[in-house]
């Protein structure tokens, strides 16, 4: 669950399921860069702004083993027209540990036609009909 912080930012939990291993034992840097993308994606919806990932930088500075509990921090740095730059860490061991990953973003702010134009239509139907889940679902559960 992605909690609303000080400022425009919120933090999350990500546990590493042993579907999400790459390397024996280790988290795939694909999931966890989901999870940074994931968490970061909500920070959109405090500026109540549809945006998509437009850029995603990840540095991987420490393996992440699976069933490890990843705490995610996420905060808007700066906005610049439909522009939305934000950054985040995700540490283990607690949410004071050390940082395990860390992600600099630019999500570019999209009309809801950006979704209708290009995406498959039964899942648009889906979610035209029932906003508030698509809200819950893909904005602020972090977690599978
Ligand atoms: C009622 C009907 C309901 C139906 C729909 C229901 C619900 C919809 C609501 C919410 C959707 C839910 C969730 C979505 C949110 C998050 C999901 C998680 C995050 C993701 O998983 S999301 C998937 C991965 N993501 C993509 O699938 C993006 C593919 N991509 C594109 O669709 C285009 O690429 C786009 C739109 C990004 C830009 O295209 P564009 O034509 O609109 O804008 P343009 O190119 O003019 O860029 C404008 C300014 O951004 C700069 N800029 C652009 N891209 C840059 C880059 N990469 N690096 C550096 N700067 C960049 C330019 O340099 C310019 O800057 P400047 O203004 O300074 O010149």
């Amino acid at each position: 669950m992605a909690r609303a912080g000080e400022g425009v930012s919120v933090t999350a939990e990500f546990t590493v399921q042993p579907a999400h291993q790459g390397a024996p034992g280790l988290a795939h840097g694909g999931v966890l860069a989901t999870a940074l993308d994931e968490t970061l994606g909500s920070l959109n919806w405090l500026l109540r702004t549809i945006a998509v990932t437009g850029r995603l930088e990840t540095d991987f500075v420490r393996p992440v083993p699976v069933d490890t509990v990843l705490h995610l921090d996420a905060r808007i740095t700066a906005v610049h027209g439909r522009k939305i730059y934000s950054t985040a860490t995700g540490r283990i061991g607690g949410p004071e540990g050390p940082v395990a990953v860390r992600a600099d973003a630019l999500f570019i702010e999209v009309k809801v036609d950006h979704f209708i134009d290009n995406g498959r239509p039964a899942e648009i139907r889906a979610a035209m009909s029932d906003p508030d889940q698509v809200r819950r679902a893909r904005a602020f559960e972090v977690n599978p």
